[in-house]
C-alpha cells in the first residue's frame, strides 16, 4: 500500500524500504548491532523523569523512526544515545563500545562515525554549499582557513562534490548557503554528514521545518543512503506517515517510555497507526 503512495520524485529506488503494510520486514538476526540502549533513565529535575527504563537495539543497516508527541523525550533520548548529555542511569553501547567508559578522545573517535543532522541545518551562511560540505571532513583532515576559500586538497573537493551529487545538489555547489532554499540547505547538511564517511546517521526532526515536498525529498535522500550504502539511520519525527514510509521500524515514546516498538510487536501499518493515535489521544 505505502509503496504506491511514495511521492518521491523518483528519489527512492523501487522496492526500497520495507513495507509495514505487507508485514514484509528484513531479517536482522546475527548482524552487528550499531546502537544498544539498556535501562536508560534521565531527569533534568529531581523526581521529574524525562526518560525511564529505555531499552532497544538497532542493528547495522536498520532505519528506525522515533516518534512521539511534543515533550515525549525524543531529542533527549537522541542526545543521551550519543552522550551529548549524560544519562542518569543505564548504558549506551555505540558500535559495541560502552560510551560511559570512553575517554574524551575515544568518544570523539566513535562519534566521528556518526553523522548528525538537526532540524536547523547550521550551515555557514556566507560559504558555498561545497565549502559547507567540506566541513564534514574536519575530524579527519588538517584544518586550514584557506581550505574554505577553495584551496582544500583536490581529492577532498572531489569527495565533497560526490556527496553533493548524492543529495542531488551538484549543480548548486558554488551557491552561497544563504541563497539555498530550506530543503536544499537540509540536503547540504546531509551531504556534510556524508563527508564524515559515517556508518550511522542520526537526525533530529530533519523534515520538521520543511514543506511536505521538500520534507519528502530530504527523507528520500536518507532512505536512499540506507538502501544503497547500508547506513544505519535513527531519526525523530512527529509524523507517523514519514515514520512508516522511511523507516524499517517505528519506536514510539510516550511520556519518556517506549510505548510501542513495531519490531517486537510485529505491528502492521494500520494497527500501528491506531496504537499511536490512541497514545496521542491519551497524552
Ligand atoms: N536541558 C533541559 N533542561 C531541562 N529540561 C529539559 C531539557 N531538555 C529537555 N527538557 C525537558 O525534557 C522533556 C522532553 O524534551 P524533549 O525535547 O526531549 O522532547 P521531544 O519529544 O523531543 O519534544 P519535541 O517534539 O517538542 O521536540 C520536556 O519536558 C523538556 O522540557
Amino acid at each position: 500500500m505505502y509503496r504506491e503512495e511514495l511521492p518521491m520524485g523518483g528519489m527512492l529506488p523501487h522496492g526500497a524500504l520495507p513495507d509495514h503494510a505487507s508485514g514484509r520486514t528484513p531479517v536482522w538476526e546475527d548482524g552487528a548491532v550499531d546502537l544498544q540502549v539498556k535501562g536508560l533513565c534521565k531527569a533534568f529535575d529531581p523526581g521529574m523523569p524525562v526518560l525511564s527504563d529505555i531499552e532497544f537495539s538497532i542493528p547495522k543497516g536498520q532505519a528506525v523512526a522515533l516518534i512521539g508527541s511534543n515533550g515525549a523525550g525524543k531529542s533527549t533520548l537522541l542526545r543521551c544515545c550519543m552522550h551529548l548529555i549524560e544519562p542518569d542511569q543505564g548504558t549506551v553501547y555505540l558500535f559495541g563500545q560502552p560510551l560511559q567508559a570512553q575517554t574524551a578522545k575515544s568518544l570523539r573517535a566513535l562519534r566521528s562515525k556518526v553523522g548528525f543532522v538537526f532540524q536547523k541545518h547550521n550551515l555557514v551562511p556566507r560559504l558555498s554549499a561545497l565549502s559547507n560540505v567540506l566541513h564534514g571532513a574536519l575530524p579527519r583532515a588538517p584544518v586550514g582557513r584557506a581550505w574554505f576559500q577553495g584551496t582544500a586538497p583536490k581529492a577532498l573537493r572531489e569527495e565533497a562534490m560526490h556527496c553533493l551529487e548524492r543529495v542531488g545538489l551538484a549543480d548548486h555547489a558554488r551557491k552561497r548557503a544563504d541563497h539555498l532554499s530550506g530543503g536544499q540547505s537540509q540536503r547540504v547538511a546531509v551531504a556534510r554528514a556524508l563527508m564524515q564517511r559515517p556508518r550511522f546517521l542520526v537526525a533530529d526532526e530533519p523534515a520538521a521545518s520543511l514543506d511536505p515536498v521538500s520534507g519528502d525529498e530530504v527523507m528520500g535522500v536518507f532512505a536512499q543512503l540506507v538502501e544503497q550504502d547500508g547506513l544505519t539511520l535513527l531519526f525523530t519525527s512527529h509524523d507517523l506517515t514519514h515514520a512508516l514510509r522511511y523507516a524499517h521500524r517505528v519506536i514510539a515514546l510516550h511520556r519518556g517510555r517506549v510505548a510501542l516498538d513495531s519490531l517486537s510487536q510485529q505491528t502492521d501499518a494500520v494497527a500501528l497507526r491506531a496504537l499511536y493515535e490512541n497514545h496521542h489521544d491519551r497524552a
